[in-house]
């Protein structure tokens, strides 16, 4: 299985809180995209089947990606559940000014703590995406802890990905840094203290290996491949 964050975003960029806000890829964010396909097709690892979330930046990088390694005709499945980590009430806040307001140990333990979600989104406010057609039917969430986000995440992997790979082929997931910190802390067995200090790098590739649909628990990057 193949995890790739997507590329560089606006607001990646503009060092704001993003969450479930949908901002596209930056030019890098695309070159980056493309980075990981070259990659994927001189390494010979080409993904079969595609999982990416509702959100504009994972699913171009998904198609970035498949197009540099002439893979765009694999199917492809898009879930919310595999979106970013709803950040809440932080969403569209810049970074540093939060810091600089909260301080920050504060601003840590809403970025990277288990279980502490940042404070919730006002209903109706600009941010609120409870309308927005995409979530039609689903129960928007106002503000998401990584526990939350592994509630949601972890079952759909479970559910959906998984007898992917027990059949035996290769899965590509692109997806968000929280997203994929909450399938890569299952993965790797990763304890809810320790899981505060891994960081995901966007646009580079992360391999499962897996054997009978079974994932050894080692993961290496594509790029030391
Ligand atoms: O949602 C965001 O702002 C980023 O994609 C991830 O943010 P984080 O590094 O603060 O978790």
């Amino acid at each position: 299985m193949i995890l790739v964050r997507h590329g560089q975003s606006q607001w990646n960029l503009e060092n704001r809180f993003t969450g479930w806000w949908d901002v596209d890829l930056t030019e890098l964010g695309e070159a980056e995209a493309k980075a990981a396909g070259e990659l994927m097709a001189a390494t010979g690892m080409m993904p079969e089947v595609a999982f990416t979330s509702y959100q504009t930046r994972a699913i171009r990088t998904l198609h970035i990606a498949l197009r540099a390694a002439d893979r765009l005709w694999i199917p492809e499945t898009k879930d919310w559940r595999l979106n970013e980590r709803h950040y809440g009430g932080l969403t569209g806040l810049d970074k540093q000014e939060t810091r600089d307001k909260h301080g920050d140990e504060q601003v840590h333990i809403w970025r990277r703590s288990f279980d502490i979600p940042p404070p919730v989104l006002e209903r109706g406010s600009e941010f609120d995406l409870s309308n927005d057609p995409r979530y039609a039917g689903i129960d928007v969430p106002m503000t998401e802890s990584l526990k939350d986000t592994i509630a949601r995440a972890l079952p759909y992997y479970e559910q959906a990905i998984q007898p992917v790979l027990a059949a035996g082929k290769t899965v590509i997931v692109s997806a968000h840094g929280n997203s994929l910190r909450a399938l890569v802390k299952h993965l790797s067995g990763i304890s809810d203290d320790d899981i505060s200090a891994l960081e995901i790098p966007t646009g580079q590739p992360i391999v499962y290996p897996f054997a009978n649909g079974q994932a050894s628990g080692e993961r290496y990057y594509l790029s030391d491949a």
